[in-house]
């Protein structure tokens, strides 16, 4: 079999297409082990699909399932694109519902899923946290300094709510406000380079309480610059991948 390692700002991928369908989560565990397989934080199989250019089955390393994957939607586009299975502007189905992507070179921009509040925003462990769907469940924390990020505050926060967790400061800068992020990825069950749907959910909390521009550069731990935008109610996702390289086993 074929498979391509990809990173999206740092969130890294093993990708390939099958026409045949099955469920690829023993795959998937064995393929994203750091130690024994080619090391990535998630897995991603392109199929065939009716109605769209094709549908992906995600897992998450540990081989749990997620319905939505921010870096993955950009990451799978430019696989698709480049294997010639879609074109460059195209949809695909996620468990989150139908994904756009548009490949520009290694730029690859999303329309992300619309997002939805789960709750009003609590008070716990001394933050004040917000948690949003916007495509899988996020809990978002406001703060001034995140080198404070805590392994252990991350882990007993997402199990209690079964949420990724992101802590996210916003700083200002000569060319205006842009977001810092970092995140606890369920699933990997720790700190990742970067996470887009929890980038997005940041922003819209940053933007919600007013501390933001509806486009905004977001960076992830990587260090990599996003840009995430709202206009007319749609949220998009934006920012280079690179195909790191292709293996057959
Ligand atoms: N890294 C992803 C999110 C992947 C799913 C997440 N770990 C979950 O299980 O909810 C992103 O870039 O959005």
């Amino acid at each position: 079999m074929t498979y391509t390692k990809y990173s999206a700002s740092g969130n890294d991928f093993v990708i390939f297409h099958s026409f045949v369908e099955k469920d690829f989560t023993e795959d998937a565990i064995k393929l994203c082990n750091r130690t024994e397989g080619i090391g990535a934080d998630g897995f991603v199989a392109v199929l065939p699909c009716d109605g769209a250019d094709f549908k992906w089955q995600f897992r998450n390393s540990d081989g749990s399932d997620a319905a939505m994957c921010g870096n993955a939607t950009r990451a799978v586009a430019h696989y698709a694109y480049n294997n010639n299975l879609a074109p460059a502007h195209m949809k695909f189905l996620t468990e989150a519902g139908l994904i756009e992507s548009k490949v520009d070179g290694n730029i690859v921009e999303t329309q992300m899923t619309e997002p939805k509040i789960i709750k009003e925003p609590f008070e716990q462990e001394g933050f004040t946290w917000f948690l949003i769907d916007t495509g899988v469940p996020h809990l978002v924390a406001l703060t001034d300094d995140l080198n404070n990020y805590d392994h252990d505050l991350c882990a007993k926060m997402r199990y209690e709510h079964n949420a990724n967790v992101n802590f996210a400061k916003v700083e200002n800068t000569p060319s205006g406000k842009i977001i810092k992020v970092r995140t606890y990825e369920r699933g990997v069950e720790g700190e990742t380079l970067a996470c887009g749907t929890g980038m997005v959910a940041c922003f819209l909390r940053a933007l919600d309480l007013g501390l933001v521009e509806e486009k905004t550069f977001v960076y992830p731990k990587s260090g990599e610059e996003l840009t995430i935008s709202k206009i007319n109610g749609k949220v998009y996702f934006k920012g280079a991948v690179k195909k790191v390289f292709t293996a057959t086993i």
